[in-house]
């Protein structure tokens, strides 16, 4: 097949102009199609014996071929080359030590304390998304096809070759900077504020315009994620199915001689060279796709009368497990909205959870952390380890009183990623100068307000009245 000499199908320059105005595919879990060249999606059938335009049709499976119709995933996508013209896969070198794919007493330990981490600074030398992605930690094995990772990431580089995740879906929670990123289905480009998932298998490249990047990443073994079901809220609410936007096909003809393809598999990174991008799909259809999420776009449910809800209310999105109910990971906010609940804690009730809570701050402040829990940093509660309200939280909402009235909480944007698998942390975190050793101390002044006479004591129960 001839090949053509480099072009591509807009602008070779990756403009401000050209990522900001992007057109996206609306829709979860569509049946998307989308063609850079008008006729290139064979209409009758997958894979003709000659595509249009000379392509090669390539599926990708992100679930077994025999899933059951309403998990099963996959994509076909019609490109100048397929992935497999590559040389062979090699250890990289450097080899990338701080990646874990498999949750075990060599790679990681366990502690039932508190966690927090202070923000980390900007790489002091060039580091790209890939080599400023770390594991925090997590639970299972990508081997097994069950658990997960927490990853964190700070980066000042564009990547040059591609990045491809053999063992998970990464779901991206960028904190400090744009996201440009060019995948197999096309381009997108995401902002804090913004998710987007890169499902298992996908090659992409990520361009950072704005230097200096940071955020989190949960990455889930062996399932994808779904919206939750909304039972008695009904038909709307919560994550919109309209408001998760994939992208449209792009594609570059391009000799590129030593391409690189980084392959991350069972936590280890592997390179393959090629001499073309691998961003050459000029048509593609399937449910298999990488999208994005506006989190402001969340419509989000609570109280109208007493009492703090559960905050699986905020649920975005749901990885489960087998068993109904029971989450390898969900990806919860918490969203500017009124708080208006009457004679009630408002702030998250003091609590142990059977399922383990890694928590991460995007802008603003966290309903529950007068200090210390900062944007870009990091907390994790595990399994049945008590937490809540920092004394000063718990001081100021008492202070407050009963009429507190409706008030709206601004300008903040928290998450959590929730899991009833226990995750076991790696070491370099819990060796990290950004662990914050005092953490505990925020809880430590709460006092007694215990009088065994109702009358004398200093916080008085309150009578519930409805009316
Ligand atoms: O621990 C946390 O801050 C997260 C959380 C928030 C909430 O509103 C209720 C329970 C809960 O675990
Ligand atoms: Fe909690």
């Amino acid at each position: 097949m001839a090949e053509n000499p480099s072009h591509s199908n807009i602008d070779i320059e990756s403009t401000e102009s050209s990522w900001s105005n992007l057109r996206y595919q609306s829709g979860f879990g569509n049946n998307f199609s989308s063609e850079a060249k008008p006729g290139a999606l064979p209409g009758d059938q997958n894979n003709p014996l000659l595509c249009p335009y000379g392509l090669y049709a390539e599926q990708i499976s992100g679930t077994p071929f025999t899933a059951p119709r309403r998990l099963n995933q996959r994509s076909w996508l019609y490109r100048i080359k397929p992935s497999v013209t590559h040389e062979p896969f090699h250890p990289r070198s450097p080899p990338h030590h701080r990646l874990v794919g498999d949750f075990n007493t060599s790679t990681s330990s366990t502690t039932p304390t508190q966690l927090r981490w202070k923000p980390a600074d900007a790489p002091d030398s060039p580091t790209d998304f890939v080599d400023g992605l770390y594991s925090v930690c997590g639970a299972g094995s990508s081997f097994l096809r069950h658990g997960f990772a927490i990853h964190m990431y700070t980066a000042n580089k564009s990547m040059d070759g591609a990045f491809c995740n053999a063992d998970g879906d990464f779901l991206i929670v960028p904190q400090e900077g744009r996201l440009w990123i060019t995948t197999e289905c096309g381009k997108l480009q995401v902002s804090p504020g913004e998710i987007i998932v890169l499902p298992q298998g996908f090659r992409f490249s990520i361009n950072l315009p704005d230097g200096p990047s940071r955020g989190y990443v949960a990455e889930i073994f062996g399932t994808h994620f779904q919206l939750p079901d909304l039972g008695p809220i009904g038909a709307n609410g919560l994550a919109g199915e309209r408001d998760f936007l994939s992208p449209i096909a792009w594609f570059e003809d391009r000799i590129h001689p030593g391409y690189t393809i980084v392959q991350k598999f069972g936590g280890e990174l592997f390179t393959a060279k090629q001499d073309f991008s691998p961003f050459n799909v000029v048509a593609w259809h399937g449910n298999y796709v990488p999208y994005k999420f506006d989190l402001n776009k969340f419509c989000p449910f609570n109280t109208v009368l007493i009492d703090h809800g559960d905050p699986s209310i905020n649920t975005v999105l749901t990885a489960p497990t087998d068993k109904p109910g029971v989450a390898l990971l969900d990806f919860v906010i918490f969203p500017p909205r009124w708080l208006v609940a009457e004679h009630t804690f408002r702030p998250p009730y003091y609590h142990r959870n059977c399922m383990s809570e890694f928590m991460g701050l995007i802008y603003g402040q966290y309903e529950a952390k007068a200090d210390g829990f900062l944007p870009g940093g990091a907390s994790l509660h595990s399994c049945m380890t008590p937490h809540g309200p920092d004394t000063k939280t718990y001081e100021a909402t008492i202070a407050h009183g009963e009429d507190a009235g409706p008030s709206r909480i601004r300008g903040t944007m928290a998450f959590m990623f929730e899991s009833s698998l226990i995750p076991r942390v790696c070491q370099w975190s819990l060796e990290s100068p950004h662990l914050d050793p005092d953490y505990y101390q925020c809880w430590i002044g709460l006092k007694s307000h215990f009088s065994c006479n109702e009358t004398d004591a200093p916080i008085k129960g309150n009578s519930v009245l409805r009316v």
